[in-house]
């Protein structure tokens, strides 16, 4: 296996089913169904919001401190990447009364005993709004030595990256790396937005971007990392199957691309599936797979 590094990857995404029960049960939390299998019956999404209903449905197991820890503990020892840098939500549990020094307890020590080096990135719901993503932020500062950046997520379109200026540039001004999901669902516009307004540092996605020659090329000049999620794309329909993946486009056109997998509980795989699933079905070359794990670590902002 080559060595890479994973800069793509929501932590509540890696929840597996297997946890979903066990936390469950420790948190005397009811569920619809405490059988592995009948829950893993339900992903199959037909597009972003479809994925993201189940996805904050499942995060109502989270609730102390341990919970996070094991969440991040079992997501590292698995991972299969020498270096994480790792999405969390806060708001996701702000909304059901878990306080943010649960959230940041839990997921700073699991990080600490890590044996891979992994750092934090705190991503703002951009479904709920500017003024809550200042207000986490500001919440947030107390923990600053805890986080390296903010990002983007949740439901993209309709929501765009200029709404976030302010909170993004408060961000800026702590010293934050910056990135933001753009042209996973939304297209280019959204990530000239992210690029000119937010000042983003990686897109997070980005596909979309090659539908605009000039993007591609503004991308490609200033050596913008775009972190791209194949089976996650095929999982919510961005693309319609591995095959017609526009990856090895993105890399003939010279673009710094890195394979991630998102939310790998839900999408069928780690990173290393993804490659695996890149040779197989998009029969992409091992030259190719190198120079996409190359491209991780010149991507990583903690490295
Ligand atoms: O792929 C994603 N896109 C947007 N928001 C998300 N939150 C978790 N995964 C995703
Ligand atoms: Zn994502």
């Amino acid at each position: 296996m080559r060595p890479k590094a994973e800069l793509h990857l929501h932590i509540e995404g890696t929840l597996e089913p297997e946890l979903v029960v066990e936390l469950a049960r420790r948190n005397r939390v009811e569920l619809p169904t405490f059988d592995v299998e009948a829950i893993r019956a339900r992903y199959h999404f037909v597009n972003l919001q479809s994925f993201l209903d189940i996805y904050y449905e499942n995060m109502a197991v989270l609730r102390t401190e341990q919970d996070f820890y094991d969440l991040a503990t079992a997501y590292l020892k698995r991972s299969g990447v020498q270096h994480a840098e790792i999405f969390f939500d806060p708001q996701a549990h702000l909304i059901r009364g878990v306080p943010l020094e649960v959230v940041f307890g839990g997921l700073h020590a699991a990080l600490k005993d890590s044996d891979i080096p992994a750092a934090l990135i705190m991503c703002f719901l951009r479904d709920r709004g500017p003024e809550e993503a200042e207000e986490v932020l500001r919440a947030a500062l107390p923990y600053r030595e805890q986080f390296i950046g903010v990002g983007l997520d949740s439901a993209e379109v309709g929501h765009p990256p200029s709404l976030y200026r302010r909170v993004f540039d408060i961000a800026a001004g702590e010293g934050l790396h910056r990135v933001a999901h753009a042209g996973e669902e939304g297209g280019p516009d959204y990530v000239w937005e992210a690029l000119d307004v937010l000042r983003v540092e990686r897109v997070d996605h980005g596909i979309r971007a090659m539908e605009d020659p000039s993007l591609v090329a503004r991308l490609r000049e200033e050596r913008i990392p775009l972190t791209v999620c194949p089976l996650s794309n095929v999982r919510l329909r961005a693309v319609p199957s591995l095959r017609d993946h526009n990856l090895p486009a993105m890399l003939d056109e010279g673009l710094l691309v890195t394979v991630n997998s998102d939310d790998p509980a839900y999408f069928g795989g780690y990173v290393e599936d993804n490659y695996r699933a890149l040779r197989e079905q998009l029969g992409m070359s091992e030259a190719q797979l190198d120079q996409l794990a190359r491209n991780s670590f010149e991507a990583a902002f903690a490295f």
